[in-house]
């Protein structure tokens, strides 16, 4: 995969008073924080301590003025300036104080609550939105942009606000004294703006192409990272650096090509903006020939001039920061912005735990339909296998029940209520689900269980690993509960994985349990000991349980045998035995395969022992 995919429509570039408008709404999202207030402070202040710069040039000026107008310095004169010089450091410093306390304190929480607020909208977004994006993508977000963004509120901001109060002052001195030879030294500015315009869009749009090659570029290396054990399995060290190593190529050619579009451009601007000294000296010059300036005014002039386009030209760097911290923003929109699935407006309370599917309809992709009309009953507190060949939409079915997408005809309803018409939390509670794929966070055992209930005691845990068949090996541990679980539970075998993730479903005490079983095949021991903990969970409880093993299909109370995206056979294992159908063609295939693994397991001791 190469940048280009991920390149960015030209409607994602914003202009600069947008962005601004955008990190506007954004510092007013936490009402109470003062946050604005913050953020124009700490421009304000930098403000005022570029107009204290100010201060000490007007001093000097007077001076200038004074000696070109004939006068001699005195002690009085010289303590005088000297006191204005000290006022003015005083207060660039006190100003400068102030404004980066605003800033930075602005910027830290500005980012800090947009992470939270980013991590909260993540949550409640369609599995659908995650499986498009790459992980790499996201933690880029969280992570790099929310820096530049950062460092936008920071220093850029108030850096723009420094540039332009000093040449405030200056030109608002030059007019006063002469208003042509101000009107001079806006010339060059006036020239220059449109080619800073051109150029900060250029860098706006390039800028968001920049961040996305970067984004792809940290996810190919975490793919990289974290398929490591299949990378050397395979031998394929070189063939996985490949893909980083392009996605990286792509982060390079982009960052040559602004290098290459926006040099010439910004030398340009520099360029333009300095012909403002000339001009100003030629205008005063003039003037002063005529006789409609004096000589004082032509010196400050051209003493002033000087002071006049530095900070401007200092903008350049300010519009690097800015660009990219707007392609952060566009990339934190894309996030912010994405619909999460209506929530509703008065929530229903289920009369009871019976799951039913009213002629659900489903597809991932627009035009294949992986559900088409889904229709079955569970009742309450009874166990239903789901079988069927793969690929045939069994674990769809778990995943619209949890709302992880939502059906796109029909409806699926638990103790008569469409859940859709739920609080999302009610439905969380009313719901565990067992996954294939076991997770488990970085910390110790205790909180990877409690993580299901919250203050949950060391007794509770206890029972629910007990229950789990997991207290024993718990206890094996090298510190007991209070091991440390390394990232994805790799110091941990599948088998006792699975049992921590079944601890925290009974923990969690939910009344409808869902059950993706693994396909993998462990080992007989713990296979009987994950069968007993799984036989404690669903005690009392609604059961929906994608099946592979046959023990568990030949346990459940109804069989449904999913094919052509509807249910194709339903019942009990004798009676769907008895039918002929598909169901006992892909019991005797099964129970085919079992046997043949069993066999093969034991004809392999057999060869060892030999
Ligand atoms: N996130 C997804 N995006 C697009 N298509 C998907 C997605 N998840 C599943 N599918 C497709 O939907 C169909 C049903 O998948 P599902 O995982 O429900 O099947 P299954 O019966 O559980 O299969 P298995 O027994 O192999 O796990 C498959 O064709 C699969 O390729």
């Amino acid at each position: 995969m190469t940048g280009q995919t991920t390149i960015a429509p030209s409607q994602d570039v914003r202009s600069d008073v947008d962005s601004l408008r955008r990190v506007w709404a954004l510092a007013g999202l936490q009402r109470g924080k003062g946050l604005r207030g913050k953020v124009l402070r700490g421009i304000l202040y930098r403000f005022f301590q570029s107009l204290s710069l100010g201060l000490a040039f007007g001093a000097m000026i007077w001076v200038v003025i004074d000696l070109a107008a004939g006068q001699v310095l005195d002690w009085a004169r010289i303590g005088q300036v000297c006191a204005i010089v000290a006022v003015s450091l005083i207060g660039q410093t006190v100003f400068s104080y102030l404004s980066a306390m605003n800033a930075w304190l602005a910027s830290f929480e500005l980012a800090s609550d947009l992470r939270l607020a980013i991590l909260d909208h993540l949550r409640r977004l369609p599995m659908g939105f995650h499986l498009a994006r790459h992980k790499g993508d996201t933690v880029t977000v969280l992570t790099s942009d929310m820096q530049m963004l950062e460092s936008f509120l920071s220093d850029a901001l108030p850096r723009i606000a420094q540039a332009f109060g000093l040449p405030v002052i200056v030109l608002g001195y030059l007019a006063w004294r002469d208003w042509p030879v101000a009107l001079a030294a806006l010339v060059s500015i006036a020239l220059g703006l449109p080619l800073f315009a051109w150029t900060s869009r250029r860098l706006a749009l390039l800028g968001i192409r920049r961040q996305d090659t970067q984004a792809e570029a940290g996810a190919r290396m975490i793919e990289y990272v974290q398929g490591m054990a299949v990378i050397r399995a395979f031998n394929r060290l070189a063939k996985g650096e490949e893909s980083f190593r392009a996605a990286l190529a792509d982060f390079r050619d982009i960052s040559v090509r602004m290098v290459m579009q926006l040099t010439l451009p910004l030398v340009l601007f520099g360029a333009v903006v300095s012909l403002g000294v000339p001009l100003v000296m030629l205008a005063a010059g003039a003037r002063n020939l005529d006789g409609a300036i004096d000589t004082g005014t032509l010196v400050t002039a051209l003493v002033l001039v000087f002071s006049l386009y530095s900070p401007l030209l200092a903008l350049i760097s300010v519009m690097e920061l800015t660009r990219m911290a707007d392609a952060s923003l566009t990339r934190i929109d894309r996030i912010m912005t994405a619909q999460s699935p209506p929530l509703p407006v008065s929530p229903k309370e289920p009369q009871g735990f019976a799951v039913r599917f009213e002629n659900a309809g489903f597809s991932y992709v627009a035009g294949k339909p992986v559900l088409t009309d889904m229709s079955f009953a569970v009742p309450e507190r009874t166990m239903t296998a789901v079988v069927g060949p793969s690929g045939s939409g069994k674990s769809t079915v778990l995943n619209l029940l949890a709302r992880f997408w939502d059906v796109d005809e029909g409806r699926i309803t638990i103790g008569g209520v469409d859940i859709r018409e739920m609080s999302e939390e009610r439905l969380n509670s009313l719901i565990t689900v067992v996954f294939q794929d076991v997770f488990l966070f970085t910390g110790t055992v205790f909180d990877n269980i409690a993580f299901a209930r919250p203050g949950a005691t060391q007794a509770e845990v206890e029972d629910a690993a007990k229950a789990a068949c997991a207290h024993d090996f718990i206890m094996l541990l090298p510190q007991g509960y209070q091991t440390r679980i390394d990232e994805g539970g790799g110091n941990l075998s599948g088998g006792e994985r699975q049992r921590i993730s079944i601890a925290r479903a009974i923990l969690k005490g939910a009344p409808i349990v869902l059950l993706d079983e693994a396909t993998a095949a462990i080992d007989p021991t713990n296979e009987r000991a994950v069968q007993q903990a799984l036989t404690s969970l669903v005690a009392a409880k609604t059961l929906i349980v994608v099946a592979h093993k046959l023990g568990t299909i030949r346990a459940a109370d109804q069989i449904l045998v999913v094919g052509e995206g509807r249910i194709a056979e339903s019942g009990s294992h004798d009676a769907l035995m008895a039918a002929g159908g598909r169901y006992s063609n892909l019991w005797n295939a099964r129970a085919r395969s079992e046997s043949w693994r069993i066999e093969g397991h034991s004809s392999n001791l057999a060869t060892r022992a030999h």
